[in-house]
């Protein structure tokens, strides 16, 4: 009889963890098209932003003590002597007793050490009255105050976001190393499924949901996928289209045939691919229990169960896991939101359970509806936003707990 020897699933998250060594090859890439791929190098901040002072509103620059005790039945005079032009150095400086106006993020004249806003003040025929009394600084982005010249701009190891690509920009950086990203192969197994444009099934035959789900993950997450269709329960087959897609991608993955039935073949022809092989076969957790996760020869092989939910959990949990370390990344990006359960949510002691929930809003307040079906089925994740996690120690969650949200995105 075959059994599985379950890891947990922090087991299996440190397992990952030692078992895939990311891609080192680096390529150069503009900033116009390096959205999501992971920084190769670490940048330091070589200019500061901004490098001159800058007024963060449309006002007057002004000495603040100029300004103290003015108010609206007292207000303060001061003389208008000009205007910064934006983009250009102030054509002169102030001293006691003068105003000048300058723009939002125009430069700060000499002399000056804050701006009023030209809501607070009036210019009468040159003669500004000022209604206000404001402190140093106020109203004024120092030198440096937003990307400080010496500092860590950006890591190896990060993902670059849009605001990234926005800091990098700040610098004149134009081009960035970057890893490689990853291609991803994908295969679907089992007599029954059958390609998705398939227009009458016989019955007994389904249509291969799982190839756009994981493409779409993959296409998601800003990687190539290379879709290898489906194939039969027959070994020698599954054994000869693995093999052959293997040889094109960074990372393989299969779906269905992963359990331990008498046609689940996954399993030893993922074995057979390359050393050290299959770390992980059956995970403490519901739904997906019966994952395969492997190391041929330096190459991860994912075997995911074919239920097709449980193959986007999974996926969405430990493949993306596997693909941000391929990627050079560490294991610490989440999507969580936090919401109140609707209701309470019993789980099997000893085993992670991921609850599919949907999210809604009333008064002001988050909440997550657990969304209850078979575990395999789609349906129930077309339904919901994002999933709880109820930890193996814990024996469920009760109505109105606060508790975070894995996101869908
Ligand atoms: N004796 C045991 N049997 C099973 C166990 C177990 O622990 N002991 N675990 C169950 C769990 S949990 C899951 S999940 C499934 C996973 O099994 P497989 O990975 O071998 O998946 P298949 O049997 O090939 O398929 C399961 C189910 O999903 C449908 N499927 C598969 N691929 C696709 C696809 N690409 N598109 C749409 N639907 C797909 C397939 O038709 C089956 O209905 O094992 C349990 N059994
Ligand atoms: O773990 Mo299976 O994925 O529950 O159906």
């Amino acid at each position: 009889m075959k059994f599985f020897q379950v890891k947990s699933v922090e087991e299996t998250f440190q397992l990952i963890n030692e078992n895939i060594t990311p891609l080192s090859e680096k390529v150069s890439k503009p900033l116009f098209e390096a959205l999501h791929f992971v920084l190769a190098e670490d940048i330091e901040v070589k200019e500061n932003v901004p490098n001159f002072r800058r007024s963060s509103v449309d006002g007057y620059a002004v000495k603040a003590a100029d300004t103290f005790g003015s108010s609206e039945s007292m207000p303060g005079f001061l003389n208008l002597i000009g205007e910064v032009k934006m983009g250009e150095t102030p054509s002169r400086m102030i001293q006691m007793g003068e105003a000048m106006y300058v723009p939002t993020g125009g430069m700060l004249p000499e002399g000056s050490d804050s701006v009023i806003m030209i809501e607070h003040c009036e210019d009468i025929s040159g003669l500004l009255n000022v209604y206000r009394q404001i402190a140093p600084n106020e109203n004024v982005i120092a030198i440096g105050e937003d990307l400080r010249r010496g500092n860590v701009l950006l890591s190896k190891g990060t993902k670059l976001r849009p605001q990234e690509l926005g800091a990098l920009a700040s610098q004149g950086i134009i081009e960035v190393a970057v890893f490689r990203k990853p291609i991803i192969g994908y295969l679907s197994s089992g007599d029954e499924i059958m390609p998705m444009e398939t227009e009458a099934l016989e019955l007994g035959q389904v249509r291969d949901m799982n190839g756009i789900t994981i493409g779409s993950q993959v296409a998601q997450w800003g990687m190539t996928f290379l879709y290898g269709g489906v194939v039969k329960d027959d070994q020698a087959e599954l054994e000869r289209r693995v093999r052959d897609m293997i040889e094109k991608v960074d990372c393989l993955v299969l779906s269905g045939g992963s359990s331990v039935g008498t046609k689940d073949y996954s399993v030893d022809v993922i074995q057979s691919l390359g050393d050290p092989g299959v770390y992980v076969h059956g995970i403490s957790i519901k739904p997906g229990k019966p994952t395969i996760l492997s190391n041929a020869n330096g190459k991860p092989v994912i075997g995911l169960p074919g239920h097709p939910a449980s193959a986007m959990i999974i996926f969405h949990l430990f493949g993306k896991a596997i693909l941000d370390r391929l990627q050079g990344m560490e294991l610490e990006e989440k999507q969580l939101t936090f919401a109140r359960v609707t209701k309470n949510i019993p789980s099997a002691p000893g085993r992670t359970d991921f609850v599919r929930v949907r999210l809604f809003e009333k008064d002001q307040e988050w909440y997550a509806e657990p969304i209850l079906g078979k575990s395999g089925l789609i349906s129930t994740l077309v339904k919901s936003e994002g999933m709880i996690e109820i930890s193996s120690e814990n024996e469920g969650v009760y109505k109105g707990d606060l508790v975070p949200i894995r996101l869908f995105q």
